[in-house]
């Protein structure tokens, strides 16, 4: 043996990576205490986590036979940058063990729109992996307490890219909260038409121009907590068990009473709607249980009291409110419950119990709206005796503004957005996504199935 080798010597690595146009998939940083250059970073099907001869920890001592120990990590990455075909690294393998993790096993819901290219904090903007609100992303590995990596659901390419962490991402939106707070729920105090009822007779309070439905403060700003991504498993319903209930939301006057009305003719048998109840007297042509449950004051306040309503509210001088267990009939008869409720009331319906799929009815443009509703009729909150009348452009107006801030502050509550431009495509499209809740797998909050 040679006497000019030290003893180090005996653990170096020489390794060959072909590098083609794909990166190497790997980060670099300079270890203080030592002043070593490690690899950090290993992302998770690329070609250095393929080769199977890079690990995290490895100290990098040469490239190409140029020694890398006097060298800034940008400068060696400039260096593998220019590098294509074979390149040689001279690594000292970390004597860390790889210890086995649940990788690649768990999915999760992204509740924020992300890209890489417009995050500071990201440590290589290259290896980000951009998303949408919504999509599903299969983690690739945790290792790493802030940048955990990850692919989009389903997608072939097996490399895997940085996103930020759970408690990264809402710490740091914690921090940027009060920005996000002054944008109040309701949309003007002209009147706040901007929320709709599940049952149209008690809108509003025409004398106090107030919601019927008053928003407790905490709903007001639920922004303050929105997680970053919730944790998904994949759903799909048995035989035996209860429809999945289906909440409806969207701004008055888009049409979800509409659309909601052909869903039910288009088979009775099939789709139900809960009874309201409600404290005003009945009238000769009704009937209890079938337009309302007539209840007294004292019995309504009672159920109040013990949570039975997943809305309630007051309309002169009476109370009118939808109860978990009209949901609970309706779904007990093997049918579709079709529910339209306020967007903040919808966290609440969020339970293995319910299961909700919630469909979220948008305007089109103003330009779309002022064409195909000429001959249609919105009730009026302006109008005392809360009949229908044409749209103005108020209307428009306001139920676009009033959709956008449902869309920012409880878009993360939506599994599906159809916008009712023209009906007769709305309502197919309305069909269709029924349909497939009925039959395929969907992905469904971890909470609800192992609770
Ligand atoms: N895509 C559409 N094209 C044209 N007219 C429509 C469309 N969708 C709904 N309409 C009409 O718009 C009016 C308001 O619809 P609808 O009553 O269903 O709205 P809504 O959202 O339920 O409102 P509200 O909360 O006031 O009950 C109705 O006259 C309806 O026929």
């Amino acid at each position: 043996m040679p006497d000019d080798i030290d003893e180090e010597e005996d653990s170096v690595k020489i390794i060959r990576l072909v590098k083609n146009r794909e990166p190497l998939g790997a980060t670099i940083k300079k270890d203080e205490p030592t002043g070593a250059v490690v690899v950090a970073r290993i992302m998770r099907g690329g070609a250095a986590d393929r080769s199977g001869l890079i690990h995290v920890g490895d100290e990098l001592r040469e490239v190409n036979g140029i020694p890398v120990e006097d060298k800034s990590p940008e400068e060696i990455i400039q260096i593998l940058a220019q590098s294509q075909g074979a390149i040689t690294f001279k690594i000292i393998p970390s004597i860390k063990e790889d210890t086995p993790s649940k990788e690649g096993k768990m999915f999760i819901k992204a509740l924020f729109d992300y890209d890489p290219n417009e995050d500071k904090a990201i440590p290589c903007k290259e290896a980000g992996l951009s998303f949408k609100k919504g999509d599903i992303l299969q983690i690739m590995s945790q290792d790493d307490a802030t940048w955990w990596q990850a692919k989009h659901e389903g997608d072939a390419n097996p490399r895997a890219g940085l996103i930020p962490s759970k408690h990264f991402q809402e710490r740091r939106l914690a921090l940027r909260r009060p920005e996000i707070l002054v944008q109040p729920l309701q949309v003007s105090n002209r009147k706040s038409s901007g929320f709709r009822r599940s049952f149209r007779l008690s809108r509003k309070d025409k004398k106090t121009n107030k919601s019927m439905y008053e928003c407790k403060k905490s709903d007001q700003y639920d922004t303050a907590d929105v997680p970053a991504y919730e944790e998904v498993t994949p759903y799909r319903r048995q035989m035996n068990e209860n429809y999945r209930l289906v909440v409806l939301v969207g701004p008055v006057g888009v049409g979800l009473n509409e659309l909601k009305r052909k869903l039910l003719i288009s088979d009775t048998q099939h789709y139900g709607v809960t009874v309201p109840h409600t404290t005003r007297p009945r009238r000769s042509q009704e009937s209890d249980g079938v337009e309302y449950v007539f209840v007294s004051k004292h019995l309504f306040e009672t159920d109040v009291q013990n949570n039975k309503f997943i809305e309630y509210g007051e309309y002169k001088n009476n109370y009118y409110g939808t109860s978990i267990d009209s949901v609970r009939s309706v779904l007990a008869k093997n049918k579709v419950c079709l529910l339209d409720v306020q967007p903040h009331t919808v966290k609440h319906l969020r339970t293995l119990e319910f299961k909700p799929y919630v469909i979220f009815i948008k305007p089109p443009s103003i330009e779309r709206l002022r064409e195909t509703r000429k001959n249609a009729k919105i009730i009026s909150s302006r109008d005392e005796q809360g009949a229908a009348k044409p749209f103005t452009e108020e209307d428009f107006q306001e139920m676009i503004k009033s959709a956008q801030i449902m869309e920012r502050q409880y878009g993360h509550l939506f599994d599906k957005t159809i916008v009712n431009d023209d009906l007769t495509m709305a309502f197919s499209e309305l069909k269709t996504t029924f349909d497939k809740l009925e039959t395929d797998t969907h992905w469904v909050p971890v909470s609800w199935l192992h609770s």
